[in-house]
């Protein structure tokens, strides 16, 4: 008998960096008001979709372990959010290729949700609208519309509401993984916490930010890099004010936590100190592994050279 042989559709998911991150107050629905300017990094996973006899997901690299196959995994939750909307079986397998560190505030679950999105609509020829992907993406997480979107862009709401951001110039930046990972919510409720007991610093409003993005200066933008949540991402692993001091004695322009961290994020002058940067950073033993990245790319998409069309 027989069998097609489907090649798989796959789609390269790219993590992301919050430039600026200000929280506000937390909402009757549990979430935190936000503004925050995301931008998209070279550092991906990678995502692959074939037909199978029922939904699998299979995930693979270093951190493997630590991330579910089940159904608690957003990839999961992905297909059967658009298999059960198109009324069909969500019968894939799907395996994730993961280069972005795990629950490192890289956005590396949302990363592989958008491309989930984007590798059925392909293989199941949706024909999904910009605006249908967008739905389906906030629906999975408050990162998730902005790992389709890519670039620099500012998010609001909950980090779903999403305006383009001008950024000339790529920047180059070294990223410092940590041993263990941090959850996104104790993070969270570790603010809460700092901000009931006394007022630890807020960050300003993101105007001077963008203008340095606009004008593609990464000198400017060093000194404009904040992110309310580090303050609790360093109050749970207090070694991470090391990674950052190293980053920046190493030649950094800037050193920040990632989102929720703990990966440190250093903002680098040029694609060399980038590189000296990281060497001097993986000597000093301050972080698991160290990796040079560059932004900003695009969000989640086709693969072309190893995707079928
Ligand atoms: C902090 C940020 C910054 O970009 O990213 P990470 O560092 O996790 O990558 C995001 O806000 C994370 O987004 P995401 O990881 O998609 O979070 P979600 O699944 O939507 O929410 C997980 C939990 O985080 C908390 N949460 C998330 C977003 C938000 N605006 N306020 C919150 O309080 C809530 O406790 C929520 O239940
Ligand atoms: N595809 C996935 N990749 C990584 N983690 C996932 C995935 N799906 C679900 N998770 C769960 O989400 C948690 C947060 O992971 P991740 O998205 O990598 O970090 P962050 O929220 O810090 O950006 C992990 O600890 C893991 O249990």
């Amino acid at each position: 008998m027989l069998s097609v042989v489907h090649r798989p559709v796959v789609v390269r998911a790219p993590s992301k960096v919050n430039l600026h991150l200000s929280v506000g107050d937390l909402r009757d629905d549990g979430y935190h008001e936000l503004t925050t300017v995301f931008q998209a990094l070279s550092l991906a996973d990678t995502v692959a979709v074939v037909p199978a006899a029922e939904l699998r997901v299979e995930v693979r690299g270093e951190d493997a372990a630590q991330v579910p196959s089940d159904h608690t995994n957003l990839v999961w939750q992905a297909a059967e959010m658009l298999a059960e909307a198109s009324g069909r079986p969500p019968h894939v397998a799907i395996t994730i290729d993961k280069g972005i560190p795990v629950a490192g505030g890289m956005a590396g679950g949302s990363a592989d949700a958008a491309a989930t999105l984007v590798a059925l609509d392909e293989l199941w020829s949706l024909g999904l609208t910009r605006l249908e992907l967008d739905r389906y993406a906030a629906r999975l997480g408050s990162d998730v519309p902005f790992c389709l979107h890519g670039g620099t862009a500012l998010g609001t709401g909950r980090g779903e509401k999403l305006l383009p951001v001008l950024a000339r110039n790529t920047f180059h930046w070294v990223l410092a993984l940590a041993k263990d990972g941090l959850s996104t919510p104790a993070v969270f409720r570790e603010l809460d916490r700092l901000r009931a007991a006394g007022d630890p610093p807020r960050v300003d409003d993101p105007q001077a930010l963008m203008q340095a993005l606009a004008v593609g200066d990464a000198a400017a933008l060093a000194p404009l890099l904040g992110n309310d949540l580090q303050a609790a991402a360093l109050s749970l692993q207090p070694g991470l004010r090391r990674t950052l001091r190293a980053g920046v004695a190493a030649g950094a322009l800037a050193g920040i936590v990632s989102g929720s961290g703990p990966t440190c994020a250093f903002l680098c002058a040029d694609r060399d100190t980038a590189v000296e940067v990281s060497a001097e950073l993986a000597g000093a033993g301050v972080a698991r592994t160290v990796r040079v990245a560059d932004g900003p790319v695009h969000g989640a998409r086709l693969d072309d050279d190893e995707s079928q069309h």
